[in-house]
């Protein structure tokens, strides 16, 4: 047979062995060719077998095999030790920022900033917002300063990192007007479950980004809401008794809700305080779905 006519037939074989390589990763053939997609856009072909096989074989997550995840118009660098932004969190970024187009200027803390995705979404989307994202771990802080320098010509507000941690309370007395987050809270009993976390989050993902539960929420409240005097909050939650408990710490003064994502889950525990402007007011009770 002339080679030429044999060509397509061997790039047929080549693609369907890269195939073969990422379906353990996968739970459809669709998703198996729109990552193998990915990688044959993203990276060079030299190394095409090697991410097939880390993301199927060895089961590494596709964001640190291409190093990079879009979130909204920003673009996050990722890499193992700082976990990846999830859809999930994307999705409230947006409900978030809808809040405050064409409002006065504002301060916002966004506790756990991990890659700094949250805290950039923000100052992406608002020109009259300062975001200070913190972290404990300093793999995130390096990352998030990192991620902050490759998206600067897209930022409008005013953004910067440092390091935190959650259950210590906010050096300076800063305050905030509002408060952000995205916690640890797997608890240590789910965790380690094979049916509630994915195989490739508990192989890859840093454990200290996914294991809290109740303490994470009471030190959020005591430690940087009630101190930062700030007057909205919005964190995300695993469970409906996660957004149960953070009402229970604050008093009357406090609306507190849960908001559902787009799966109907509860995602997200959003309080405000009585006292702040009706406009405002409407537009963050029109995220609540259910009060608390
Ligand atoms: C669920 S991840 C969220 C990361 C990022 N905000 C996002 O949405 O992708 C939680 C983050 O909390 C950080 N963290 C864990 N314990 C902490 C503590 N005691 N103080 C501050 N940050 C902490 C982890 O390093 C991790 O980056």
């Amino acid at each position: 047979m002339p080679k030429l006519l044999q060509k397509p037939r061997v790039i047929a074989r080549y693609q369907r062995d890269l195939l073969t390589k990422l379906l353990p990763a996968c739970t459809t053939l669709q998703q198996a060719q729109r990552e193998l997609s990915w990688i044959q856009k993203e990276l060079p072909r030299e190394q095409w077998e090697q991410a097939c096989t880390q993301r199927g074989c060895n089961l590494m997550p596709l964001q640190y095999i291409l190093g990079n995840q879009p979130f909204g118009s920003v673009n996050i660098k990722c890499r193992p030790g700082v976990l990846i932004p999830r859809n999930d969190t994307e999705e409230w970024c947006g409900e978030l920022v809808d809040l405050f187009h064409g409002s006065d200027t504002f301060s916002v803390l966004d506790m756990c900033t991990g890659s700094g995705c949250i805290a950039l979404y923000v100052a992406t989307e608002l020109s009259n917002v300062t975001v200070l994202g913190g972290d404990i771990s300093q793999d995130c802080i390096s990352l998030a300063n990192e991620n902050i320098d490759l998206n600067k010509d897209i930022i409008k507000g005013k953004i910067s990192v440092d390091s935190m941690d959650l259950f210590q309370p906010l050096a300076g007395e800063k305050k905030f007007d509002v408060v952000v987050s995205n916690p640890p809270y797997i608890p240590t009993r789910e965790l380690d479950k094979q049916e509630e976390v994915e195989e490739s989050v508990r192989l890859y993902e840093p454990r200290l980004a996914l294991e809290g539960d109740l303490p994470v929420f009471k030190a959020l409240v005591t430690y940087h809401i009630i101190p930062s005097q700030c007057k909205i909050f919005m964190l995300e939650i695993g469970s409906r008794e996660q957004g149960q408990y953070t009402r229970s710490l604050l008093n009357e003064l406090w609306v507190v809700g849960l908001r559902l994502d787009s799966a109907f889950r509860p995602r997200n525990v959003i309080g405000f305080r009585t006292d702040i402007k009706s406009s405002i007011k409407r537009k963050v009770m029109s995220k609540i779905t259910e009060l608390l």
